[in-house]
């Protein structure tokens, strides 16, 4: 069966001032994969998946959803075309409980069109807090989870809006060896129904998570393939010993 492409970009590419932080990127993402973007840093990867998200807006180059452009497409259009990117925790409210975080982020970004029932949001919201395991500290605020479940709280927020694609973020840093494993878990129950897109440095991590991976550098694309061609990769392995 011939995989079919969900997102990919065209000649993308932006600048801040004189530095081009992403230069003539043609990426292509197949529906149902987990996809790892790799790079040392300051290789782009966050402004990448920012022009992916319509956080910023490119220089140069088009993004295509579906087969559609949406560059144009300002982020909260994209996030219900179903390109949802994990919210920060500086935008988790930590006065909040966890239910009325992901209620909060689920609200404003489904309900610019008045589209969205109360009962509709309430489901998404309950299956996405029990999807990352926090069903029983629903009613605590979010200030006093621990640093991991306020991770996990992130990504129920980007889960709750039932995204066809979820890119996430360095989402395992700062988290205990016992927190990796079962986000790593969590990670492959999402892409059972949703493509990841994932930016993230702990190598072990990429290698068993990773059906492709895609490794940028200074803000071009410097190699594709499995995790075992990207291990064996000889530009790859002296972009990471020249950084
Ligand atoms: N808003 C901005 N204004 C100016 N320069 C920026 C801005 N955002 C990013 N940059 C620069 O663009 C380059 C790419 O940054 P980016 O954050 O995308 O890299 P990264 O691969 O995500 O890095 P890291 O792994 O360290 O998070 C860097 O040189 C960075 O300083």
């Amino acid at each position: 069966m011939a995989a079919v492409t969900l997102l990919h970009t065209k000649g993308l590419s932006r600048r801040f001032g004189g530095l081009k932080a992403v230069q003539n990127v043609d990426f292509d993402l197949k529906q149902g994969e987990i996809r790892a973007l790799i790079g040392p840093n300051g290789a782009g990867k966050t402004t990448f998946v920012s022009l992916l998200s319509g956080r910023i807006v490119p220089s140069e180059g088009q993004v295509f959803f579906e087969g559609e452009e949406v560059t144009g497409d300002p982020a909260w259009r994209r996030v219900r075309k179903g390109i949802a990117y994990t919210f920060q925790i500086t935008s988790v409210y930590a006065k909040l409980t966890a239910y009325e975080n992901v209620a909060l982020a689920a609200q404003s970004a489904l309900s610019r069109s008045g589209a969205v029932r109360k009962k509709d949001l309430d489901r998404a919201v309950a299956e996405a807090i029990e999807k990352v395991g926090l069903s029983d500290r629903a009613r605590m605020k979010a200030g006093e989870l621990s640093y991991g479940h306020q991770r996990l709280l992130e990504v129920a927020m980007g889960l709750a809006l039932r995204p066809k694609l979820l890119m996430l973020d360095e989402p395992t840093q700062g988290l205990s060896d016992a927190e990796i494993d079962n986000f790593c878990n969590l990670v492959r129950d999402i892409a059972r129904t949703a493509t990841i897109l994932l930016i993230e440095h702990n190598m072990p991590v990429v290698m068993q998570l990773a059906d492709s991976i895609t490794v940028l550098n200074a803000g071009e694309i410097l190699a594709n393939g499995t995790p075992a061609e990207i291990r064996a990769n000889p530009a790859v392995q002296a972009a990471y010993l020249g950084s």
